[in-house]
């Protein structure tokens, strides 16, 4: 029989965060109708709109319902998905693995073999597909026609990237994006052995003898045989500093960006933000995005559309900490010197490309420039990292039935963006739980 939800009964496993991660581990741990789990969401429970899914959207302004704003050291605004799919409700929808050796120093299970078979099972559920000719802009057909001559370019079929030109695969159905609740949770929340809290916000995690027994949420002490930290790397890292099982700054990782923007000669049609890429030999991520950001998220101004050239590998350092009022501060650093060098040199080849032949009857000449403010992809990670600061499970080292499962203990940085390594992750972490 599985232990009882509520009241004074312990949980099993009590999840905190309902975003990629959670979901994922929500469903496979509840999988065994003898295990009772319970996932805790401070975000909504109702399903998007269509708005807040469409792809010609980035729904991430100020009063949109499905984000969070964290306050940042400096002018830029950092954001995360709340609710059931967390940062999936709102992403970009760009749905990329890793590269093969990216995950060289990984230890533990993770083998190719394993990480393969996690990954073709995460995009089966998500639908990730990659983008067809139709769904790309001009100026993207010529982006891909302009970086082949120096790359090679990937067949889009083949689900691992490489160095060159990468056909972007989404996880979307019919221009909607595809939620980690849609692909894992909602079709299972009959499940006896399962209960989901929305509104749910987890304020701390309860510590004795150096084990975890439960969680404070909403003022309520719920209890707990193991309890797992899925709210994201910045929403596990302020449960981890309020609960002071981590204090100072906790460092972080960040892909910052230069953007090389131009005046379009005529303006086109709504369609996903980022449908191809080109990832470099030195570890850049060259993005052509469709249009200017201001046509994807409301209220911004305009700037014009842009082609953006980020920090993959390495990427650029950051922290989480306290500040002196209690208040939870994200502050990214730029790149080191070398690797603001590649950006800058990169940034002028891509000024290059866009003053080309090849791109003449899209772009106004005289229209293009870079960007001098550096930019974020919105994706910190690595804040406890497997291998250092947890085990190669995601158990934090040093505190009893204390997991984390989300985009904090990433130990090493991708050449691609983290959320379908994040969900792969999940999946892996999940199954080796699942089964021992
Ligand atoms: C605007 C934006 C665009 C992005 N675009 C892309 C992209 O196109 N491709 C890509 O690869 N990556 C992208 N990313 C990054 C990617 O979405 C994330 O890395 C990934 O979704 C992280 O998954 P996670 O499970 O770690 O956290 P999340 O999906 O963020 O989930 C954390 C969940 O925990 C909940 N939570 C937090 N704190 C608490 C608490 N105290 N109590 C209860 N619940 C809590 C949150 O509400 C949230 O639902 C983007 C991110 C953003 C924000």
């Amino acid at each position: 029989m599985p232990t009882p939800i509520g009241g004074e009964d312990v949980i099993d496993a009590v999840i905190v965060g309902a975003g990629s991660a959670g979901c994922v581990l929500a469903e496979r741990l509840s999988r065994d109708d003898e295990r009772s789990v319970l996932l805790l969401e401070q975000g909504s429970g109702n399903r998007p709109d269509a708005h807040t899914l469409d792809l010609g959207t980035l729904p991430i302004s100020d009063g949109e319902p499905y984000v969070t704003h964290y306050r940042g050291s400096s002018a830029l605004s950092i954001v995360r998905g709340r609710g059931l799919g967390g940062s999936s409700t709102v992403n970009g929808a760009y749905f990329m693995r890793w590269h093969r050796d990216d995950f060289d120093s990984w230890r533990g299970q993770w083998t190719l073999g394993a990480i393969d078979k996690a990954y073709a099972e995460i995009e089966q559920r998500m639908e990730a597909a990659p983008y067809r000719d139709l769904d790309l802009a001009d100026t993207a057909i010529a982006f891909e026609k302009y970086w082949g001559t120096v790359y090679s370019s990937r067949n889009i079929d083949d689900p691992w990237p490489t160095v060159g030109v990468n056909r972007v695969r989404s996880n979307s159905v019919d221009g909607r994006r595809r939620t980690a609740a849609d692909a894992y949770l909602r079709s299972h929340l009959d499940r006896r052995n399962l209960r989901v809290r929305s509104g749910a916000r987890v304020e701390k995690v309860v510590l004795a003898g150096g084990r975890a027994h439960g969680v404070v949420c909403n003022g309520e002490k719920i209890r707990a045989g193991e309890v797992i930290l899925c709210a994201g790397t910045l929403g596990t890292t302020e449960l981890l500093l309020r609960s002071q099982i981590a204090g100072g700054r906790i460092e972080v990782h960040e892909h910052r960006e230069v953007l090389v923007g131009y005046r379009r000669r005529e303006q086109i049609t709504r369609g996903p933000l980022l449908p191809t890429v080109v990832h470099t030999d030195d570890g850049l991520e060259i993005r052509c995005y469709r249009d200017d950001f201001a046509r994807y998220i409301r209220g911004l101004g305009q700037s014009g559309p842009a082609v953006g050239i980020a920090a993959m590998r390495p990427a650029a350092p950051g922290s989480v900490y306290l500040d002196s009022s209690g208040g939870l501060v994200v502050r990214l650093e730029p790149p080191d010197d070398e690797v603001r060098d590649r950006l800058s040199r990169t940034a002028d080849e891509v000024v290059e490309m866009l003053g080309s032949p090849m791109f003449s009857d899209m772009v106004e000449s005289g229209s293009v420039g870079i960007d001098p403010v550096l930019r974020t992809s919105q994706h910190a990670w690595g804040s406890m990292p497997m291998g250092e600061r947890t085990d190669w499970l995601g158990g934090v080292l040093g505190i009893q039935n204390l997991r984390i499962v989300d985009g904090s203990i990433l130990p090493t940085a991708g050449r691609s963006g983290p959320h379908a390594t994040t969900m792969m992750v999940a999946a892996v972490i999940a199954h080796a739980l699942a089964t021992t």
